[in-house]
Order: structure tokens, then C-alpha cells, then sequence
């Protein structure tokens, strides 16, 4: 793969690769988690890494020490740090789009950073967190209405539940994405024009679902009383141009070196400034600027995020796992096992390297998962006890935002013994209730879910898929694979009205006549 000033290597064909699989053979298939503990307690502390906020803890997992260094000599071989510095540097590793990949800059504190961005990013900021305590300020507001999908919606959606305690009394947030209107029309019979806020956000301003929900959204406001549109209304986008052509003049822009799944550090996380105030929004990007700097200057043996992203490479393309689970057990996180979807499988979920080839190792896993312990009782079974092997990411905090007694010991609990049951297993002869064990898991601990703990939490993963992403010799930054859909749906929409069928395929011809009111 070729970056701006960067020549790397197909890291399927070094050295370290050819040796790993060699050690996959010998020993990597039959490692036991169980028997390597026995023999040596200290791998706890071998397999486990303090980062900031984030404690992570792996030593249930399927690795052991050779192949932890072989994937060291593999990053190094691939030139991880390379690319990492290119990135950091403010370099066009987004190779598809021609674009920098910046989202680090946005939580940068003033004055850090010598990017040329760095001014207009600290002047945005000041303007969103000005214009987010005024919002709060003004009791007339009591409903705050996001209209965005993807980027613009899951990462303001999954921070406002998780830190949603702290939002402040007498101001409900909605958030909708889908075009499907039974979402809009159910939050419009719960809001008044009058003490509604909308904030219209999509990177693009394109995005049909946004534009459809928008449109919809300003012609109730309108049609119900409503007057004063930029009162009412404020736009979160890089084409500021779009919105004001669409009637909004209050906006809060960012930039193209923005993804949108890596936006929730811009004007994109206005809701969660609403909602956690000015000082919380800059503890979450305190705490995710802490995880650059960790990221940006640990050695690679003592990196939380290239540990990570290296277990991920052993586990996808040695042991074969084709998906990873996500357990957070704090039911403020239920909306991060979508985010960490969107982060993860529209990032790296990529056949190609970056200069467009065909690639020969598998990407990205399917990544899947409901908060502890409801998982436990739905799909746990097959975790336990099915054919396949699927890695779990348990999430817990240790202190609870609660006063009822036993519930969060009961929470803890419940934790901790999923990853023991998962790694021990239980034998019996009968063979319904036998439990092979050996099933590997890593186990995250927070001291507590707050602003920086996430913003912390939400950098590790974004950096963690960027080292995947960079050993796989993908673009992690482009997103190619959502757009065919998006242009058949354009064609498809008008011949569901007028039911014409013709080019169409047999199959797709007959669910339109199924579905076409004129059919
Ligand atoms: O913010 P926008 O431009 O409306 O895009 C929304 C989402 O659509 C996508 O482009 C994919 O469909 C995502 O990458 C993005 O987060």
C-alpha cells in the first residue's frame, strides 16, 4: 500500500505474517487459556494494559507470549508507526478520497497543535459550546429533535444515553434517523413547534433519509404555528451552503478530514453539549485526546489501541474468528455495540487494499451485541456452548450512577462469571450440559462512566480499528460500499409509484409489483 510519502508492505507477505502462521500450526490452535494460567499467574500482568481511563485485560484470551511478539515484529514490519505518524501528521492517508484524516485534531487542546486547522477548529468549538449553553439556559426549549443517520446520529445518540444522566432536568432528546416516518411522526405527536429545537446534521447535507426527515420536519413546524426557522432550527455540517439553501442560518460547521463515524468529536456532538454541558463536552474530548497521546507515544508492547488492534489480526486471520461480541455491562451503554458496528464494519469492511487490489486475508469480523446481563439470557447459549468461537468484549464500570443496594454487585458479578464460565467450561459426559470452555474474552474496566471515561473509550476503539485497518493495508476512511444501494434506491423509488418493471430483474420485479401501490 502506498501513502502520501509512505511505502508499505502487503503485511501478508513478511516475515513475521510467514511466521505466525507457522506458529499458528504448532501452537496457536491447541493454546489453552486455562492451562497457560495455571502454569503462569503472571500472565495477568503480561496480558492486561492500563491505558488512560480504560483498563483492559486479555489474559483470557487465545494468545500467548510468541505470538504477542510476532505480532510486535508484524507491526513493526508493516511500518504501524509509519502510518500512525502520517496520520497524526496530518498527511492524505484517506488514499480514495484524497483527504487527511483529522478527527484527532478536533479534541486537541488549544494551543497544542501546530495543524493549520487548529485555530478554526478551537473557534468552531467555542461557538458550539457558547451556542449549547444558551440552548440550555432557555427554558422555552424542552425537546431537542436530531435528524441525522449513521456518523451523524449514532455517536450523539450512544453518548447522550450513556452520559444522559447529567442532562440537565426539564430537556428530552430525540433522535431520529430512519426514513421511515413512523420514527419522525412519533416523536412530532410528543414535541410543540414552540419549544422545539431541531438540529439538522449530515456531514453532506445529501444523505436522503436527513433531507427527507428535515423537509418533513420543517413543513410540520410550519404547517403547526411555527415562525422563527432559526430559532427553531440549526444545521451540524461541512456544506454550509446546502443548509442555508434550505432555509436554515444557524449552523455549525466541520471539515472534510472528518469521517462521519469519526464526527462525534465536531458540530456533530451539539446534542451531547446540550445534554452534558460546555464542561462535559470538553471532558470527552480530554479524555479521548489522553487515548491520542497514549496511542500517538507508547511503545508498541505498552499501546492499548495497537495491542488491540493486533489481537484482532490474530483472531481473524489465524484463529479464523469471523465475528466479535460486545458486552457492555452498564445498560448506558446498550447504543455502543451500533456505534462500535458502524466504527468497526464501515471502516475496515473492505475486500480491496488501498490501491484497489483484491486482498488475500480476511477484514473485518462482524461485530454484534446487547448490554450485560440481557444478553445472557437470549443469545449466551450459543456463546457457551455453539459450534462457532466468538470473542467477548465485556465492558463494566466500576461504580454505578445508582443508590438501589445489590444491583451492581449482582451486575459485576454476572460480568466477571460470563468471561470465567466462557474460559473455564464445565465438563460433563452427558454432553448437554457439557461446556468446552477455552472460549476467549477481553475485559475492559472503567472506574466510572462519565465524560472523559467515554471520550477515552470511544478514541481506543477509533485508533484500535485504524491499526487492524493498517495491518490489512486497507483504507479504513472511505466507505465506498454503502453507495450502490443508495443509486438503485433512487432508481427504484419513482417505479414503486408508477409499478414499471421494466430492466428489472425477475426477482426484484416481483417484490416491486408485490409492494407497488399500482400493482
Ligand atoms: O452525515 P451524512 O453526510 O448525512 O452521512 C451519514 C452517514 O452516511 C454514510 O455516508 C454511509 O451511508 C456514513 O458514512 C455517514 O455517517
Amino acid at each position: 500500500m502506498t501513502t502520501p510519502g509512505i511505502s508499505r508492505p502487503h503485511c501478508d507477505h513478511t516475515a513475521a505474517w510467514a511466521l505466525l502462521v507457522a506458529h499458528y500450526e504448532r501452537e496457536g490452535r491447541a493454546f489453552d487459556a486455562r492451562d497457560a494460567l495455571a502454569a503462569d499467574p503472571g500472565r495477568v500482568d503480561v496480558f492486561s494494559q492500563q491505558a488512560p481511563h480504560v483498563f483492559a485485560d486479555f489474559s483470557k484470551g487465545l494468545i500467548d507470549e510468541h505470538a504477542r511478539s510476532l505480532l510486535l515484529e508484524l507491526a513493526r514490519e508493516c511500518m504501524l508507526e509509519k502510518h500512525r505518524d502520517a496520520m497524526f501528521a496530518g498527511e492524505a492517508i484517506n488514499v480514495t478520497e484524497q483527504r487527511a484524516v483529522k478527527h484527532w485534531l478536533l479534541r486537541s487542546p488549544k494551543g497544542a497543535s501546530s495543524d493549520p486547522d487548529a485555530a478554526l477548529v478551537h473557534e468552531t468549538l467555542d461557538a458550539m459550546l457558547d451556542y449549547a449553553e444558551r440552548v440550555r439556559a432557555d427554558v422555552a426549549i424542552t425537546d431537542v429533535v436530531n435528524i441525522g443517520i449513521g456518523g451523524s446520529d449514532l455517536g450523539p445518540q450512544m453518548a447522550v444515553t450513556a452520559l444522559g444522566d447529567d442532562a440537565i432536568e426539564g430537556k428530552r432528546f430525540h433522535f431520529v434517523s430512519n426514513v421511515d416516518g413512523h420514527e419522525l411522526a412519533a416523536v412530532l405527536r410528543q414535541v410543540k413547534p414552540q419549544s422545539t429545537l431541531f438540529l439538522v446534521a449530515s456531514k453532506t447535507f445529501t444523505t436522503i433519509e436527513t433531507m427527507t426527515n428535515a423537509l418533513s420536519a420543517k413543513a410540520w413546524f410550519e404547517s403547526n404555528g411555527g415562525t422563527d426557522i432559526a430559532r427553531h432550527f440549526a444545521a451540524l455540517t461541512t456544506n454550509v451552503a446546502a443548509a442555508k439553501a434550505f432555509g436554515i442560518t444557524t449552523t455549525f460547521g466541520f471539515w472534510d478530514w472528518v469521517g462521519g463515524r469519526y464526527s462525534v468529536w465536531s458540530a456533530i456532538g451539539l446534542p451531547i453539549a446540550i445534554a452534558i454541558g460546555a464542561a462535559g463536552f470538553r471532558e470527552m474530548l480530554a479524555g479521548a485526546h489522553a487515548m491520542d497521546r497514549h496511542f500517538a507515544t507508547e511503545p508498541l508492547h505498552a499501546n492499548l489501541p495497537v495491542r488491540l488492534g493486533l489481537l484482532d489480526v490474530w483472531y481473524r486471520n489465524f484463529h479464523g474468528f469471523a465475528s466479535r461480541s460486545i458486552a457492555p455491562y452498564h445498560g448506558a451503554l446498550r447504543r455502543l455495540p451500533a456505534y462500535m458496528q458502524q466504527l468497526e464494519m464501515e471502516s475496515n469492511g473492505k475486500r480491496v487494499d488501498a490501491k484497489g487490489r483484491a486482498l488475500s486475508i480476511a477484514t473485518s469480523p462482524v461485530l454484534w451485541g446487547e448490554p450485560g446481563t440481557n444478553g445472557q439470557h437470549a443469545y449466551f447459549q450459543m456463546l457457551h456452548q455453539g459450534t462457532d468461537v466468538v470473542p467477548v468484549e465485556f465492558i463494566a464500570v466500576k461504580q454505578a450512577r445508582h443508590e438501589l443496594p445489590g444491583h451492581h454487585e449482582q451486575l459485576l458479578a454476572n460480568a466477571i462469571a460470563q468471561a470465567q464460565a466462557l474460559m473455564q467450561g464445565k465438563r460433563d459426559a452427558g454432553g448437554h450440559r457439557d461446556f468446552t470452555g477455552n472460549r476467549p474474552s477481553t475485559f475492559f474496566i472503567l472506574e466510572r462512566l462519565d465524560a472523559a471515561s467515554l471520550g477515552a473509550l470511544i478514541a481506543l476503539h477509533e485508533h484500535r480499528v485504524f491499526v487492524s485497518g493498517s495491518i490489512w493495508g486497507i483504507n479504513s476512511f472511505d466507505q465506498w460500499g454503502v453507495e450502490l444501494g443508495k443509486v438503485l434506491a433512487k432508481d427504484i423509488a419513482p417505479r414503486l409509484a408508477s409499478g414499471d418493471v421494466a430492466g428489472l430483474d425477475a426477482s426484484t420485479a416481483g417484490l416491486l409489483r408485490r409492494l407497488s401501490p399500482a400493482g
